[in-house]
């Protein structure tokens, strides 16, 4: 990963929950240049475990040569408030004695991400952005933010999410909670607390990004004789370990409850009110297998914003496909821009 550029915001941030967190600063990454007319500006919204580095996670979409090209755009990603790659987190020392706030990091919402990127960009003074874009968590982001600010925007582009996030999505959530918080560790309020309930968290996490089949494809046994030792167990702990390598316990639970409060309807009357004031020019993709945000909320997302284009994606990766069917989403985006695709 390359090095984050930090941005402190100048004052306290007061959260949605009526909490206030004090020096708050955000890391973000920017690539490419800014053109002369401010016309070129992509900012991309990260999902749930990644970074500020998008030519790190989303490549095949972002990089030389690819759709967005830093030789032709200006992309910038922040990485969300509660994060662990450098933005403020539960594990950012802010006691007097320098010490992290742990499980006692307060809740966090989208909207309190969306407030810290919004600072951002003032700071960097963009006064437009010719598209927001983010799958899942990122398009929770995005949606909330094209809502609040409806002139900022040119282009809007919405990957497997949601306009609230659904009980069976909070229900998902919860359970990896309920993994994290049995692991006694947690609330030792060390760095390293909660891991083996973190490691669990992932597996079961994991099982909502894929779908029966693609286990079928990646994980199918070359032996009828086994007992045990399968290779989809094996799986399993391998992407929980990796994930512990990478993340901590106490952002996980932080950014999931942020995932669960997600609802533009929120304080707006309603979804299709809220969603009605989008007025970018939007593209929403779902993927068929995609367990934890199903076709259905993308294709609500559509229904309610003025004239959004939808797209389905085939994929066996179900919601991850989001991240690794680059291919296809540059087909759609090509179609988009080219205004080859008409409204659904
Ligand atoms: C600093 C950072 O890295 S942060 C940024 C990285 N992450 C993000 O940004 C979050 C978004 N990205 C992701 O969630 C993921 O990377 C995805 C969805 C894009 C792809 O997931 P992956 O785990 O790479 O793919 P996949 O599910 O095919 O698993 C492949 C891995 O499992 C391993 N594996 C596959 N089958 C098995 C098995 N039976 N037993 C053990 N390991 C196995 C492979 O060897 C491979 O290991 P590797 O990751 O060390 O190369
Ligand atoms: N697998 C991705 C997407 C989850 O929506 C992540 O870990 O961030």
């Amino acid at each position: 990963m390359t090095e984050s550029q930090l941005f402190n915001l100048p004052t306290p941030l007061q959260l949605e929950s009526g909490a206030t967190l004090p020096a708050v600063q955000v890391a973000y990454h920017t690539y490419g240049t800014l053109n002369a007319a401010q016309d070129n500006v992509v900012w991309v919204c990260h999902a749930l475990t990644a970074n500020a580095d998008v030519l790190g996670w989303w490549l095949g979409l972002f990089g030389p040569s690819f759709f967005f090209d830093p030789a032709d755009y200006f992309i910038i990603c922040a990485n969300v408030l509660g994060s662990c790659y450098g933005s403020m987190g539960p594990l950012t020392p802010v006691t007097d004695n320098g010490e992290p706030l742990y499980h006692e990091f307060p809740l966090i919402t989208i909207r309190d991400m969306v407030a810290a990127h919004d600072q951002l960009r003032r700071h960097l003074g963009l006064t437009k952005i010719h598209t927001l874009i983010g799958g899942s968590l990122g398009g929770q982001q995005a949606v909330e933010w094209a809502i609040q600010q409806p002139t900022l925007f040119e282009n809007l582009i919405l990957l497997a999410t949601n306009a609230r996030h659904s009980p069976w999505g909070i229900a998902f959530n919860e359970s990896q909670r309920l993994a994290i918080q049995a692991d006694h560790t947690y609330y030792s309020a060390t760095p390293e607390g909660g891991q083996q309930g973190l490691k669990a968290a992932r597996a079961m996490a994991l099982l909502s990004y894929r779908s029966y089949e693609a286990y079928g494809t990646t994980q199918a046994e070359l032996t009828d004789e086994k007992l045990d030792h399968f290779r989809a167990s094996s799986y399993q702990q391998y992407q929980g370990d990796k994930l512990v390598a990478r993340f901590n316990a106490y952002t996980y639970v932080a950014l999931s409850k942020a995932m669960d409060s997600h609802n533009v309807g929120r304080g707006r009357g309603d979804l299709a009110t809220a969603l009605g004031q989008v007025q970018a020019r939007t593209l929403v993709v779902g993927i068929t297998s995609d367990v934890l945000f199903p076709p259905i909320e993308q294709q609500l997302l559509a229904r309610y914003i003025h004239g959004a284009q939808y797209v389905e994606m085939e994929s066996q990766f179900g919601h991850d496909g989001f991240l690794i069917e680059t291919v296809q989403i540059t087909n759609f985006l090509e179609r988009f821009y080219s205004r080859k695709l008409v409204h659904s």
